[in-house]
């Protein structure tokens, strides 16, 4: 038996103390820690317990990844590279994506939510005035859920696409399809030029589709420092990839359902391929919520304080984590505002003191001020916190330092040639980091270090005795103090 469906477990029939709305890494970590703080916790999900990350999004995407970096990584490595007989062996890959998917069953999370002692509602939760819910299931059978203190919205995001002729007949790919995709395609095209368009184009391209990524712009991963974009640009077209950048799609249009896709760009241009991928951003899951009857505006992100509540709506009793409130569109920021909310939310339950200032117990601030990611391409690219023209628009005085990884030797040890870059934002006057940004092979298990300076604000006169064990890639770090120094 699972936890799920009977919605009047919670005592009194449908009330509880915390009704959570979606049931990803967000809801489940919030609903975690509101349970285990003594409330009584439902969570409802109209798809898979798991959400966008565990099928669609971070986990097929690196299953389908980590064997192209590997076997990148095999072939730069003297000695190792002769082991290596040809590319890559596709369908071993995608049986990898389908485990680490659980084979789009949710088994495993139902089981965790039970053992947790949190119950689950299938179906399509909406708002129904305050602090009520309504729950269609898949037999149209209406519940009605009351929350004695707190809705926490954690519905995540979907794919925006843009509202082009043709895309509806076009049966285009979002992520789902990117991630989910059972055979690799002949000709892929990927309009966007942000995350998911790069570890997509890396993915597929290195399983044997022939990718096109066709950007509005005139760079890749706009919003990280400009080398980032210009390795993992060189290194596409390397691998075979055409980046067309200076390149807005205007239309795109499939004439037989079983036919090819053609994409027209600004200025007439058509490229031809078998699916096209529209990796261009995400839109909040709040279209259908039911947000006019608590006088909210439907398909907007839910705007929240530092401790997730939302800030429109009166009585406290509404909250809104993770990608459905647009500060951090990422896995581990959407369950760490989790672990902030649930602990605001416990703490108002039972009367207790609130920590809102920054960095306290009850305040989210990492995600605005210290937002590590990884991009997993081939090289990878890891950051954190603001590149060097975003510490200046905020009105630092910074000075970028900047150091060429192939110059260390643990990363000279790493690959054979290696090419990559690093650079750490010092705020002149606080005299500790803004942000710090790598891109190379094998950065990724680096940014911790860096997301610990950052969070920390370990002052840099402190980091010059935090010494990088030799020969590690990590030395970067001592390069760019010293280069920092003088
Ligand atoms: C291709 C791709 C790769 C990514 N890779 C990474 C990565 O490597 N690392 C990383 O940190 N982030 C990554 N992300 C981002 C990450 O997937 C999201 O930030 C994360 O899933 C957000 O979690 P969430 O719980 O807020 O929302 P979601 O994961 O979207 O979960 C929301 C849940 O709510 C449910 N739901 C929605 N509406 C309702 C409703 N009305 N009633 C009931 N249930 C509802 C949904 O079915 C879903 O299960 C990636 C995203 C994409 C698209
Ligand atoms: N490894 C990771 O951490 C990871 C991986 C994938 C996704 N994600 C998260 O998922 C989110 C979504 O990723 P994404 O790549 O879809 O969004 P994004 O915002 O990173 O990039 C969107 C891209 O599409 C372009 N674009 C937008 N509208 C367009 C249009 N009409 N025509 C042409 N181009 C257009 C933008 O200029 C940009 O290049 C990201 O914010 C990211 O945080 C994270």
């Amino acid at each position: 038996m699972t936890a799920a469906t009977d919605a009047t477990r919670g005592g009194t029939a449908g009330e509880y103390d915390v009704i959570v709305l979606g049931a990803g890494p967000t809801g489940e970590n919030l609903a975690d820690r509101t349970r285990a703080a003594g409330l009584t916790t439902v969570v409802v999900e109209s798809e898979l317990v798991g959400g966008e990350c565990s099928y669609w999004a971070c986990m097929p995407s690196k299953a389908l990844l980590r064997p192209v970096i590997a076997h990148a990584d095999a072939r730069r490595a003297p000695g190792a590279r002769e082991a290596v007989r040809g590319g890559l062996d596709a369908p071993a890959v995608l049986a990898h994506r389908d485990a680490f998917a659980s084979h789009w069953r949710d088994d495993g999370q139902v089981a965790w939510l039970e053992s947790a002692g949190i119950e689950l509602v299938r179906g399509h939760g909406r708002l129904a005035g305050e602090r009520r819910v309504e729950v269609r299931g898949a037999d149209g059978t209406p519940r009605t859920l009351t929350a004695r203190h707190a809705v926490a919205v954690c519905t995540g995001s979907r794919a925006a696409l843009p509202d082009l002729p043709g895309i509806d007949r076009a049966r285009p790919w979002t992520s789902r399809e990117a991630t989910s995709a059972k055979e690799v395609p002949g000709r892929l095209i990927v309009v966007g030029g942000g995350v998911v368009a790069v570890e997509m184009a890396t993915a597929w391209r290195a399983l044997g589709a022939q990718v096109t990524v066709l950007v509005r712009g005139g760079r890749l991963l706009e919003r990280m420092e400009p080398f980032a974009g210009e390795l993992v640009t060189g290194s596409l077209a390397r691998g075979g990839v055409t980046v067309r950048f200076g390149a807005p799609v205007t239309a795109v249009r499939r004439d037989r359902t079983d036919g090819p896709v053609v994409v027209t760009v600004e200025g007439g241009h058509e490229f031809i391929g078998d699916e096209v991928l529209f990796a261009t951003g995400r839109a909040p899951r709040t279209d259908d919520l039911g947000l006019e009857s608590v006088g909210l505006t439907a398909g907007r992100p839910l705007e929240v304080d530092d401790t997730c509540r939302v800030t429109a709506v009166a009585g406290g009793w509404l909250y809104a984590a993770g990608d459905v409130n647009h500060r951090a569109l990422l896995t581990h920021m959407g369950k760490y505002q989790a672990r902030i909310a649930g602990a605001a939310i416990a703490a108002r339950a039972k009367g207790e003191p609130l920590d809102t200032a920054s960095w306290g117990r009850h305040a989210a601030t990492a995600d605005t001020a210290a937002v590590p990611q990884v991009v997993f391409t081939d090289p990878e690219v890891a950051s954190v916190g603001l590149t060097a023209e975003a510490a200046e628009r905020a009105g630092h005085r910074v000075r970028a330092v900047d150091h060429d990884l192939g110059q260390v030797a643990g990363a000279a040890l790493y690959a054979d040639g290696y090419q990559g870059r690093a650079r750490m934002v010092v705020d002149e006057d606080a005299g500790h980091l803004l942000g710090v940004t790598f891109a190379g092979p094998g950065v990724g298990e680096l940014l911790h270090s860096a997301t610990v300076a950052v969070a920390a604000r370990v002052p840099l006169d402190r980091l010059w005795h935090a010494v990088p064990a030799y020969p590690t890639i990590s030395e970067v770090w001592l390069r760019l103090l010293e280069a920092y120094r003088g």
